[in-house]
C-alpha cells in the first residue's frame, strides 16, 4: 500500500495520494472490518451446525466428495461446495455480523410519499429484514439453508432485503474474500472433527459493534479418526 501510494506521489496524480494518518486509518478499517465480522460469521455458523447435526453431516459428505478427507480445499473445489455456500448465506441471514447500517441524507429526498429532510439519520435494520416473514415466508426465523438452493432471488420476495454485506457503491469490499475464508475454515474442520454444542451454552446474541454470543460459544469437538 505504501509503495502504491509512493507511486502516486511520484507520478502525475499528486492530488490523489494519501497522508500517513490516512493510510494508518485505512489499515485500521481493514483490520476491524475484516477480522471481527468474519469471526462472527464463523461463530454463528458453528452454532447452527452444532445444533442441526443433519446439516453438519450433509456438509461433511459434500466436502469428502469434493476434496476428500485430507486435502486442503483448492479454488476449484471450493466452487463445487454448493451446500457449504447455502449454509454460509443462511448463517449470514439469521446472524448478520453487521446488524444494521447507518446513513445520513445529504439532500432533501422523497421516499414514497414521505419527505426526508437533508441531515436525517437513517438506520437500515439488516437483521429485522433478514427475519421478516413478509419477505421470507412463515419459517423466516428458522434455519433452512434449502431455501437458498436456487439463489437469493428465489428465496426472498424482495431480494434487496438480504444485505449482509450492504448493497450499492459502498458495499463490503471484502465479501468474496470473507466467504472464501469461511468456506476454507469450515471445510477443513468438517474433514477432521464432528462437533456439538456444549450444555454450558446460553443463547444470548448481543451487539458489541458486531453481533456476539454474550456468554461465548462453547462447542465440543470430537476428532474423526481416518485410516
Ligand atoms: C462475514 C464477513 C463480513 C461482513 C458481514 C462484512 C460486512 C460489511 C458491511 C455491512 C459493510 C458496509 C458498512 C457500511 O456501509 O456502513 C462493510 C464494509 C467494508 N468491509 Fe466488510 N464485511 C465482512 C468482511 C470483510 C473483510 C474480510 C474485509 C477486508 C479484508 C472487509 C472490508 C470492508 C471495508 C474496507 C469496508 C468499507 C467499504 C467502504 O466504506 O467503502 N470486510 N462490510
Amino acid at each position: 500500500m505504501l509503495a502504491a501510494n509512493q507511486g502516486v506521489i511520484n507520478g502525475n496524480a499528486r492530488g490523489l495520494s494519501m497522508g500517513l494518518d490516512e493510510l494508518i486509518d485505512e489499515c485500521k478499517t481493514f483490520f476491524f472490518a475484516g477480522h471481527d465480522t468474519t469471526a462472527t460469521l464463523l461463530t454463528f455458523m458453528f452454532l447452527l451446525l452444532a445444533t442441526h447435526r443433519e446439516w453438519q453431516e450433509r456438509l461433511r459428505e459434500e466436502v469428502f466428495e469434493v476434496c476428500g478427507n485430507k486435502h486442503i480445499p483448492t479454488a476449484d473445489s471450493l466452487n463445487n461446495m454448493k451446500l457449504v455456500s447455502m449454509v454460509i448465506y443462511e448463517a449470514l441471514r439469521l446472524y448478520p455480523p453487521a446488524i444494521a447500517l447507518l446513513r445520513e441524507t445529504d439532500t432533501d429526498m422523497k421516499l414514497g410519499n414521505k419527505l426526508i429532510p437533508a441531515g436525517t439519520a437513517i438506520i437500515v435494520p439488516i437483521i429485522a429484514w433478514h427475519q421478516d416473514e413478509r419477505f421470507w415466508g412463515a419459517d423466516a426465523k428458522e434455519f433452512n439453508p434449502e431455501r437458498l438452493a436456487e439463489g437469493i432471488t428465489k428465496a426472498c420476495k424482495v431480494p434487496g432485503a438480504y444485505l449482509p454485506f450492504s448493497l450499492g457503491p459502498r458495499n463490503c469490499i471484502g465479501q468474496v474474500f470473507a466467504t472464501i475464508e469461511a468456506k476454507v475454515v469450515l471445510a477443513t474442520i468438517l474433514q477432521r472433527y464432528r462437533f456439538r454444542i456444549s450444555s454450558q451454552y446460553v443463547h444470548s446474541p448481543t451487539v458489541v459493534l458486531t453481533l456476539k454470543p454474550e456468554f461465548g460459544m462453547p462447542i465440543v469437538f470430537e476428532e474423526i479418526l481416518s485410516a
